[in-house]
């Protein structure tokens, strides 16, 4: 086995001051709760700004932009450490070639986890589009499939070109919260997970400006329209995720290879069947037949 080699979280430094010490606390918040590494899984579909994403949490550029255009695309994990505490974010190829959710891609990607424990996962997608569609629901099917359903107690939706100006007449926050919505909605449907469910415990959605000419504020903290800084915002929300009361996602031999996590229940089906054929059928059978021969002939026949 090849042994990972985790290089200290220098990039951090490269952050105004402000983002740094909002870093370092949200750091510390996760060793406080014996949280030592933190591992991000990054997914979506192509081009949505996966890649730009994990290069703005690490401050650098580790992963290069658009880089699965070759042939065979493969999950990169970036591991950085900063006082004992190890980052490790895991982007993924763009689930979708063509019109279809690419079943090579994710079968990669699965292979790639093996062993692991994800802790968080952010499903990227971008603000500025106008619509959702059945593709959409097929790539959160796919991965609702690979990983069970319980990976969206682990998941943040995350929007990038958040710098984006609604057409002329809609608010910028009507339009965000139109986006989510479709956005939930589409996520609820591939799931599976019922409304109450998403109620119970909603799933985050997070803005995300990557772009160089992103607006900044007095203390040169990259910010959203909405004046937040994004950064240590999106870190704030991956901090909460991780420590919330769901367990992470151990991908195992039997996650991989074994039946879809949601239909592990289908296999009691043959159990249930067998259990009525003997316990239910049976005994009514027995009954019929016994009053059958206990049945005194009525005095006419
Ligand atoms: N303006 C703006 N451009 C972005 C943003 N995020 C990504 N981009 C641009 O969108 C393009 C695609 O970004 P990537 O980060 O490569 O997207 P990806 O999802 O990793 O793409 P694949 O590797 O093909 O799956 C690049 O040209 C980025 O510069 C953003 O928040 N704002």
């Amino acid at each position: 086995m090849a042994i990972q080699l985790v290089k200290e979280w220098t990039a951090i430094q490269q952050f105004p001051a402000a983002t740094q010490g909002r870093l370092l606390e949200l750091l510390g918040k996760l060793k406080q709760e014996n949280v030592s590494t933190l591992t991000v899984l990054v997914m979506g579909k192509g081009g949505v700004g996966k890649s730009s994403t994990v290069n703005s949490i690490i401050g650098d550029r580790v992963v290069t932009i658009s880089s699965f255009q070759s042939e065979t695309p493969r999950p990169v994990m970036v591991s950085r450490s900063r006082a004992g505490f190890t980052l490790n974010i895991i982007d993924t190829p763009g689930l979708v070639e063509g019109a279809y959710v690419s079943d090579q891609v994710l079968e990669t990607i699965k292979r790639f986890l093996l062993n692991k424990t994800i802790d968080v996962l952010l499903y990227v997608d971008r603000l500025d589009l106008y619509r959702v569609d059945n593709l959409d629901k097929q790539v959160v099917k796919a991965i609702t499939d690979s990983f069970g359903k319980e990976i969206w107690r682990k998941g943040i939706v995350v929007l990038t070109h958040a710098q984006f100006s609604p057409p002329d007449g809609l608010n910028y926050d009507e339009f965000f919260s139109k986006r989510s919505e479709s956005l939930m909605k589409i996520v609820r449907q591939g799931s599976r997970i019922s409304k109450k469910e998403i109620q119970d415990s909603p799933i985050p959605v997070v803005l995300v400006e990557n772009s160089g000419r992103c607006v900044k504020n007095e203390q040169d903290e990259k910010i959203l329209p909405t004046g937040t800084p994004w950064i240590p915002n999106l870190v704030q929300i991956i901090t909460d995720v991780a420590l919330n009361q769901s367990k992470g996602i151990l991908v195992d031999r039997k996650l991989i290879e074994g039946p879809n996590p949601n239909d592990r229940g289908k296999l009691f089906i043959p159990l249930i069947l067998a259990f009525e054929y003997f316990f239910v059928f049976k005994r009514i059978q027995k009954w019929i037949k016994d009053d059958i021969s206990r049945e005194t002939k009525p005095s006419w026949e």
